[in-house]
């Protein structure tokens, strides 16, 4: 089975993007580490403060979050970050061409039940020696060289692609690299599951409550197919649900709060997410847009998100 340097040096991802994406990989093994320790490393819990967006810290956000920028910052290649634990963007290297964005741990509310929880990136080819401002950021999701997604559950796998389709990888924790097990990963365009937060229901808009009333009626309605439901509580263990046996997911925008467009951020969660189903053949869109076409007007914006198979989102959009 070949590994992750091995899949990259034979591919035409430039040796710089490679150094990003092994620094990335290798940081998110030792996050795995640190996560497979638990109680027993005393970083369950709260780490005391609130984040850029308002949202409790766990211990184990700011935790991954350090991790990764030391060691991302430490990587000449690397022009700057973004993260969600981060208000600005930091700069690293005047020299670097790669701006990372990142969600260091994904699903924070699953930590403390030892459940699935993930790192996701998105990565961006910038050039220039000025140093790097938020506005180097700003770059709609089509752009991205590169995206991905590490899964800590019961095996933590890697899935990435470099703009030429989906690999999934598999940690072997005996030598702690990452080898590949599912080439050219792609989802089926109908399916009979959908994820959605079902308590968010009286808020969501009234085309959504009709899909989801549609899809919840099964056979005894106009879609004359039951579906199943499933809901992980961490975008990233959905996506990878949808990416191993289809699906559809929702995190609508709803009226709890009508000035947020959705619950999800963009750069770091809906984008990389968006060019992995795309690049499986799936799509992903808010209600109006497709994401990766998305002009970002900040690091930290907000989006609805409707992504997975690709004839079930069309149908959620005719709604
Ligand atoms: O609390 P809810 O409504 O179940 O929301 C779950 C969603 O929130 C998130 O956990 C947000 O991510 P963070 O944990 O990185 O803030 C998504 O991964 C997930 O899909
Ligand atoms: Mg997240
Ligand atoms: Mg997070």
């Amino acid at each position: 089975m070949q590994n992750l340097s091995q899949v990259l040096a034979s591919s035409s991802v430039a040796d710089s993007l490679q150094t990003v994406l092994i620094q990335t990989t290798d940081t998110c093994v030792a996050i795995s580490d640190v996560l497979k320790q638990g109680s027993l490393a005393g970083i369950l819990g709260m780490a005391g403060n609130e984040n850029v967006q308002g949202e409790e810290q766990k211990k184990l956000d700011v935790i991954s979050n350090d991790m990764l920028k030391d060691a991302l910052l430490a990587c000449p290649a690397v022009r700057a970050i973004a993260s969600e634990e981060e208000e600005d963007i930091v700069p690293a290297n005047t020299n670097g061409e790669y701006l990372i964005a990142f969600d260091p741990l994904d699903g924070s509310s699953n930590i403390d039940i030892n459940a699935m929880v993930g790192t996701i990136f998105s990565i961006y080819r910038q050039i220039g020696d000025n140093p790097a401002e938020e506005k180097d950021f700003l770059i709609p999701g089509k752009e991205q060289v590169a995206a991905g997604y590490v899964l800590y559950g019961p095996s933590s796998m890697l899935v990435l692609t470099t703009g030429d389709g989906v690999n999934m990888f598999t940690l072997d924790p005996k030598t702690n690299t990452f080898l590949l097990t599912e080439k050219g990963v792609s989802i089926q365009p109908e399916t009979q599951e959908f994820a959605i937060n079902m308590s968010n229901q009286r808020f969501w808009s009234d085309s959504i409550q009709n899909y989801v009333d549609d899809l919840v009626k099964g056979k005894e309605g106009r879609r004359n197919k039951d579906f199943n439901m499933r809901w992980v509580a961490a975008m990233v263990g959905d996506v990878h649900r949808i990416l191993c046996r289809g699906g559809v997911f929702l995190y609508p925008w709803d009226k709890k709060d009508p000035s947020k467009p959705g619950k999800l951020r963009l750069m770091y969660e809906a984008n990389p997410m968006a060019m992995l189903l795309e690049q499986a053949g799936g799509k992903a869109h808010t209600h109006t847009d497709r994401i990766l076409d998305i002009q970002p007007s900040a690091i930290h914006q907000r989006v609805a998100v409707i992504l997975g198979a690709a004839n079930e989102v069309d149908k959620c959009l005719s709604y």
